[in-house]
């Protein structure tokens, strides 16, 4: 077999460099999905006060005690607190503080009738429910305890732990900065978008796919272009951009023909080669060197292939680098709802639709350089090396992207 397993290549690229993510300190409107840089602790209670969880009244529940529709308890109203306020004073015995939804129960009180069981009088009000002690009555730090570890170092940030920091009074909160990919697609028949095809050209489909992908992952792409593809000018290009990144991901020149220059490129850098080929189907010609501590990773040209090497190969390298674990490629088991009847001497992957379970080809256009029928799939099957074909209800393991 032609080919490092591709699991292996994983492992050593993820060993063979490491990065360092500096701290950042953003405000919390600007630090969804990033990354803590170290564990926070409640600072204060959550709720900060004892509260009331309705609209009713606050009173001392011994004082409702036997209190019915028909056997109405009254008691005085010496006061009114709203949410935002707070009743300076203690609540004596028979006494009663009209209260809102959020507000603070007063010293005195232990419980909250809520208006619907009154007659909701202003001055006096007759209460037609009796209630136990601390019955609809939210306790201070109910939510949160101050002191509590809410967060720790490492985990990412989403839209509800942003809410729990604010809920804290954080303003800001220390991340590690994004990581940052490098990206240059080789080729001389690439043509950027907005000017006319000439013959033998096409269009760059690897540069807005691949940035968008990583972008989407939380990563910073820098995106790189040369003038002309040559080893020497490529070469220049990565050198000097390479303090730039964390990583560098190129497209193209990977294979065995007369411009296949990563190869060079690779030489020119002095850098070192550690992998040629993996055994896969599509992407099989990736190529992967460090140089500075650095990885530079040479993706198919095709399309799909560099898609597929993006999802196998460099979104688990992003989540071991960015400290990012939930952009893991997704594993599962599906069962074929299709047939695929091609043998598979290699370990191949195919595009296809993964829904309940079940495992569907739309087509059966499954060329590395075909991208269009990628457009419907959301996933990977993961086809071993040496079988025979698929059969409509085999288990298969599938790659959701
Ligand atoms: N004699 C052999 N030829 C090939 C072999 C082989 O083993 N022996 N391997 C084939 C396989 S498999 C693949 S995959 C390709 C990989 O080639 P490269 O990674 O070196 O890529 P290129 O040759 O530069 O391009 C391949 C293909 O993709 C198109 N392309 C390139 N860049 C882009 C882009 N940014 N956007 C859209 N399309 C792109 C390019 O025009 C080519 O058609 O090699 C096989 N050959
Ligand atoms: O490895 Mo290539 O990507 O099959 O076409």
């Amino acid at each position: 077999m032609v080919g490092m397993n591709l699991e292996e290549a994983i492992t050593l690229l993820r060993s063979a460099s490491r990065v360092h993510l500096e701290v950042e300190v953003l405000p919390l409107n600007q630090a969804n999905g990033r990354i803590l840089a170290r564990d926070y602790k409640a600072p204060i209670s959550n709720p900060p006060f004892d509260r009331s969880p309705l609209d009713g009244y606050a009173f001392k529940a011994a004082d409702s005690e036997g209190a019915s529709i028909d056997t109405p308890i009254t008691l005085k109203v010496v006061g009114e607190v709203c949410a935002g306020d707070y009743f300076p004073e203690e609540v004596g015995d028979k006494e009663a503080v009209r209260i809102m939804t959020g507000a603070p129960i007063p010293k005195g009180c232990d419980c909250v009738l809520r208006q619907e069981d009154t007659d909701e009088g202003e001055k006096e009000v007759k209460l037609y429910k009796a209630l136990k002690p601390y019955a609809n009555y939210c306790y201070q730090g109910e939510d949160i305890q101050a002191g509590t570890t809410l967060l720790q170092e490492g985990e990412k940030l989403s839209p509800v732990t942003l809410g729990i920091l604010a809920s804290m009074g954080i303003e800001q909160v220390e991340v590690r900065r994004k990581l940052k990919m490098g990206l240059l697609c080789t080729g001389d028949e690439l043509t950027p978008l907005g000017q006319p095809l000439k013959p033998g050209k096409i269009y760059n489909a690897n540069e807005v796919m691949l940035e968008a992908k990583a972008t989407a992952l939380g990563i910073e792409v820098h995106v790189f272009r040369m003038s002309e593809d040559t080893a020497e000018q490529v070469a220049h290009v990565l050198e000097k951009h390479w303090n730039e990144v964390d990583l560098m991901v190129t497209t193209g020149g990977v294979s065995v023909g007369k411009k296949d220059i990563m190869h060079e490129v690779i030489k020119l850098l002095e850098a070192k080669r550690l992998f040629w080929r993996i055994a896969m189907q599509p992407g099989t010609p990736v190529l992967a060197a460090l140089y500075r501590d650095k990885l530079l990773v040479g993706l198919s040209g095709n399309p799909f292939a560099a898609l597929a090497n993006f999802e196998l190969l460099i979104r688990p390298l992003l989540a071991h680098l960015s400290g990012d674990k939930s952009i893991q490629p997704l594993y599962t088991e599906g069962q074929m709802a299709s047939v695929f009847l091609k043998h598979s001497p290699k370990r191949r992957f195919i595009r296809a639709s993964f829904e309940n379970g079940k495992v569907t080809l739309n087509h059966n256009n499954h060329a590395s350089g075909s991208l269009y029928t990628m457009s419907l799939c959301n996933a990977l099957i993961d086809i071993p090396a040496g079988t025979k074909g698929l059969e409509v209800g085999d288990k298969v393991q599938v790659v959701l992207i």
